[in-house]
C-alpha cells in the first residue's frame, strides 16, 4: 500500500485556487495564493512532525508544552517551487532549505536538472519536496531520488496540482512518500500540462513566458 495522497477539502484552499486558476491573475496576486495555498497544505503535512516535551514558565506557573523535535529541510523545485518554500519558512522558520533546479525538456518532458545546493549529509530528519505542478511526474521523482540518496530519513512531497499520470507515477518510484495537494485534476493533455490546471507555474508566477 503506498502512502497516503491528501487532497485538501478546506474552503479556503478551494476559495484560493479558483483565483489561482484564472487566466487573468497576474503575478503579484498569483504569488500570494501560491503562498496563502501552500502554508495551508503545509499545515496538514506537519501532522506529521514529531513532538518533544519543553518546560515553559508562563507569567502564572511553570508547565509541560511541545515543540516540534524534527528537523525539517525545505526542497523547493526551481523555478517553481520557491513561491512554496517562502511561505513554509513562514510557518517553520527553523526549517533549512536545499534549493535544486530542474526544468522540464520541452520536446521529452524528461526533468534536467541544472542546480544542486543538497548537502552529501544532511543532518535533518524530514525533507519536504515543494513544486506545484505534479504533472507526468518525472521532476518529482527525480527530485526525491536526488534526496534519496542524501539518506533523508522521511521524506513527504507537496505540491498544489496534480495529474492522476503524475500520482500514479509518483507512487510507483517512491511508494513511502506522502503526497499532500491542493487538487487532484482530470489529466494531462498532449504536451503534457495538466488540464485544467493554471498553465506554466513558473512562468505565472515570475511574469516570463
Ligand atoms: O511532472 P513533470 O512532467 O516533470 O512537470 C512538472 C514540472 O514542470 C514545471 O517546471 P518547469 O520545467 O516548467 O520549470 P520552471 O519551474 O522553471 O518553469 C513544474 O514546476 C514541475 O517542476
Ligand atoms: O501543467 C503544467 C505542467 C507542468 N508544468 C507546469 O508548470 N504546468
Ligand atoms: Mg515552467
Amino acid at each position: 500500500m503506498p502512502a497516503p495522497v491528501t487532497v485538501s477539502t478546506h474552503p479556503l484552499v478551494q476559495h484560493k485556487l479558483a483565483r489561482l486558476r484564472a487566466t487573468e491573475t497576474r503575478p503579484p496576486e498569483f504569488r500570494e495564493l501560491v503562498a496563502g495555498i501552500s502554508r495551508a497544505l503545509f499545515f496538514e503535512a506537519a501532522r506529521e512532525l514529531r513532538l518533544e516535551p519543553v518546560r515553559v514558565q508562563t507569567p502564572l506557573t511553570e508547565t509541560t508544552c511541545h515543540r516540534i523535535a524534527d528537523r525539517v529541510g525545505l526542497v523547493p523545485v526551481l523555478r517553481a517551487g520557491l513561491g512554496m518554500a517562502d511561505a513554509l519558512l513562514d510557518a517553520l522558520p527553523e526549517a533549512a532549505v536545499w534549493h535544486l533546479g530542474l526544468y522540464r525538456d520541452h520536446a521529452t518532458l524528461k526533468p534536467v536538472t541544472y542546480y544542486n545546493k543538497l548537502p552529501p549529509k544532511p543532518d535533518m530528519d524530514v525533507g519536504i519536496v515543494l513544486d506545484p505542478m505534479l504533472a507526468t511526474g518525472g521532476s518529482a521523482i527525480a527530485a526525491l531520488d536526488i534526496l534519496k540518496k542524501t539518506g533523508t530519513p522521511r521524506l513527504m512531497f507537496v505540491g498544489l496540482i496534480a495529474a492522476p499520470e503524475g500520482v500514479a507515477a509518483l507512487q510507483a518510484a517512491h511508494p513511502e512518500v506522502p503526497i499532500f495537494l491542493a487538487a487532484l485534476d482530470a489529466k494531462l493533455n498532449e504536451v503534457g500540462y495538466i488540464v485544467p490546471g493554471l498553465g506554466d507555474a513558473g512562468d505565472r508566477q515570475f511574469g516570463t513566458s
